[in-house]
């Protein structure tokens, strides 16, 4: 039997009352790869990680995550399978203590005593842990991106979604958070992002996917991808080229 990919994606499509967001998508990720995703805004990138991780089910295809088929799954199921997604509006429980929200996540995976123990452990992973007992509503921007990205490491994820993690961020703290993603992934995490900046995609993508009304438009070795002229008038521009 040939070799599987941690994550196979074949043939996903959504149609949204007659508009289609994600159109015959095929897309294989290896276990601890870090994979880019980039393309104009309305591209189906957010939609391709709701069918992925179960939180919208697909008109058609198959996603299959370390051999098992979870196509139409619930988010809950498909998390324990290890695939986990983050959101790009965060919405932790704003009157709920940061420790309290990653708590809540760590639950899945075991008892109340330990997942508070456990959920200690990841906000100091993502250094977060001097705002455990902080009310999560009170948050600025940086921190709720650290708390969105704790929530979905509470749940053991072998192969994380990042939806635009550092979209909000100030210049300054974009390279700490650039560094803890890396340093997740020299643990051994996989990682598909979706971002915007391309300063962060192009220092952590391993191999970038471009997507274009809903369909992978081309992928490949970063630097040669985003020299394509096809990328560049669809996305990038040619003020970046
Ligand atoms: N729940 C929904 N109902 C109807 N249409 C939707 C829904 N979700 C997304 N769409 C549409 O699907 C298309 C793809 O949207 P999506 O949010 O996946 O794009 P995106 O690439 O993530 O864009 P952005 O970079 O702006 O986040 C858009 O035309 C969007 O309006």
């Amino acid at each position: 039997m040939a070799l599987m990919s941690l994550l196979e994606v074949q043939g996903l499509t959504k149609t949204f009352a007659g508009l289609t967001a994600v159109s015959s998508v095929d897309i294989s990720v290896e276990d601890r790869e870090f994979l880019g995703i980039i393309g104009p805004n309305g591209a189906g990138k957010t939609t391709l990680f709701s069918l992925l991780a179960g939180s919208l089910p697909p008109t058609e295809g198959r996603v299959v995550f370390d051999g098992v088929d979870v196509t139409g799954w619930s988010a809950q199921k498909v998390a324990r399978t290890g695939l986990v997604r983050t959101f790009q509006l965060m919405r932790p429980f704003e009157s709920m203590s940061v420790l309290e929200n990653v708590t809540i996540a760590s639950l899945a995976n075991r008892s109340r005593k330990d997942a508070r123990r456990h959920a200690l452990g990841v906000l100091e992973r993502v250094q977060l842990a001097q705002y455990a007992g902080t009310s999560s509503g009170s948050l600025p921007t940086a921190g709720l991106k650290r708390l969105e990205l704790a929530r979905a490491l509470a749940m053991e994820p072998r192969m994380i979604l990042l939806d635009e993690v550092l979209a909000g961020l100030v210049p300054a703290e974009r390279a700490p958070m650039i560094e803890l993603l890396r340093d997740l992934h020299a643990d051994g995490l996989s990682v598909m992002f979706v971002e915007h900046i391309m300063a962060a995609v192009m220092a952590l993508s391993e191999r970038l996917v471009v997507m274009h009304d809903g369909r992978v438009l081309t992928q490949g070795v970063p630097a040669e991808v985003i020299a394509e002229p096809q990328v560049i008038e669809a996305y990038l521009g040619e003020d970046y080229a």
